[in-house]
């Protein structure tokens, strides 16, 4: 039966997904996929942005939360959102799949569908990958490339006391879209409200957002700005920039963008929306700082885009601490995020 054909040798299957990616690069491409590795020439004065980032079924997927297609959209998701988070332009991508017995072979060129759907939209080619098998769990590691502008530093050290606090998206849809595929979805039979979709978009189909960063690395050239994406959660990424910039940085919590739905949702399910706003992660928006007399011309750049551009707090000078400032004053916000090694959130 055709969806239950069954890998039985890599070669076939690697002409087979090799095919599948236009390449848009070609010029560039000395020798692509196909050899032992590939070339390809950079572009004159620009730096090579090189980033990876391995999803583990189990720890970052469930076969219940993801379809085949959108693993492998998220698997380049996360990576191109790396590269956006350093202002770069994503050019080439490599992937190594490790693959256990139960991936049918047409799950596994799904996964790739789903990789060339992004791949497309951002015209960045396959320059080649591995392919292995394992016992248990499926694991693909994306190894990204682009190219920034030499010139261009959006570090998480860079930030400076005195500056404003920013993100590029909403908080917290993520988490609570993982929420609802594992804990709050209908009865059989009862469709899930159309309104919720925004927050299984968010989880299974987060849009990189590089044009953000190129946006943001113009104004790099400018004034210093440091900048992470949010792949573990708001407080871990602020406290990243606080401890690498050694400043203390305030989230004012009125001010975080939260969606309706989110907050309905979650008093839905009695949980306190702001665990998945500063603690949920996967949202691969950007966070960062930037000197207050930029924060106008970035507001109406983003603006003539429409991207929105959310003011979210401050920076001070300090020891690299992170703040949320409510209506009651001021508490610490140690990192929440996601932590691999602790079994459960922090
Ligand atoms: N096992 C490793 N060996 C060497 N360097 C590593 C290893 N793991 C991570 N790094 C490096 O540590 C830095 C931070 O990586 P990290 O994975 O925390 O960032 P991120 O990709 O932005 O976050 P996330 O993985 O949550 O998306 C990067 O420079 C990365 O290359
Ligand atoms: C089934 C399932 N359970 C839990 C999660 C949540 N999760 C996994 S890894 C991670 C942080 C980012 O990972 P990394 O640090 O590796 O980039 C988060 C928030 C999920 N996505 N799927
Ligand atoms: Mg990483
Ligand atoms: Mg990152
Ligand atoms: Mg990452």
């Amino acid at each position: 039966m055709a969806g239950h054909r069954k890998l039985d040798h890599e070669f076939a299957f690697i002409k087979e997904v090799s095919s599948y990616f236009k390449p848009y690069r070609a010029k560039q491409t000395l020798v692509p996929v196909g050899d032992d590795a590939a070339v390809y020439r950079p572009a004159e004065g620009m730096g090579q942005v090189v980033t990876t980032d391995t999803m583990v079924e189990g720890i970052h997927f469930k076969r219940e939360t993801m379809s085949s297609w959108q693993i492998g959209y998220k698997a380049l998701a996360v990576n191109l959102s790396d590269i956006a988070a350093m202002g770069g332009r994503p050019t080439y991508f490599i992937i190594s799949m490790a693959i256990p017995d139960d991936w049918t072979l047409d799950e596994l060129l799904e996964i790739y569908k789903g990789m060339k759907h992004l791949a497309d939209q951002f015209e960045v080619d396959l320059l080649g990958g591995d392919t292995v098998s394992i016992p248990d769990h499926l694991v693909i590691s994306v190894t990204a490339i682009g190219e920034v502008e030499e010139d261009v530093r959006l570090l998480r050290s860079q930030a400076k006391p005195g500056q404003i606090l920013f993100v590029t998206g909403q908080l917290g849809n993520a988490a609570a879209g993982l929420d609802l595929l594992l804990h709050g979805r209908p009865a059989d039979g009862h469709p899930l409200p159309e309104a919720l979709q925004l927050l299984l978009d968010a989880h299974q189909q987060p849009h990189p957002h590089v044009a953000q960063g190129r946006l943001l690395a113009q104004f790099a050239r400018e004034y210093a700005i440091s900048l992470n994406d949010v792949s573990d959660g708001l407080s871990s990424e602020a406290n990243e920039i606080a401890a690498a910039s050694g400043v203390d940085v305030v989230i004012r919590k009125e001010q975080l963008p939260v969606s309706r739905i989110l907050l309905n949702y979650a008093h839905q399910r009695g949980i306190d929306p702001y665990t998945w706003v500063l603690g949920g992660g996967e949202d691969f928006v950007l966070v960062g700082t930037a000197p207050v007399e930029a924060v106008e011309r970035m507001k109406q750049a983003f603006a003539a885009q429409n991207f929105p551009f959310y003011p979210i707090g401050y920076t001070t000078e300090g020891t690299g601490c992170v703040w949320l400032e409510g209506k009651q004053g001021k508490v610490r916000l140690d990192p929440m995020g996601y932590n691999h090694f602790r079994q459960k959130r922090d």
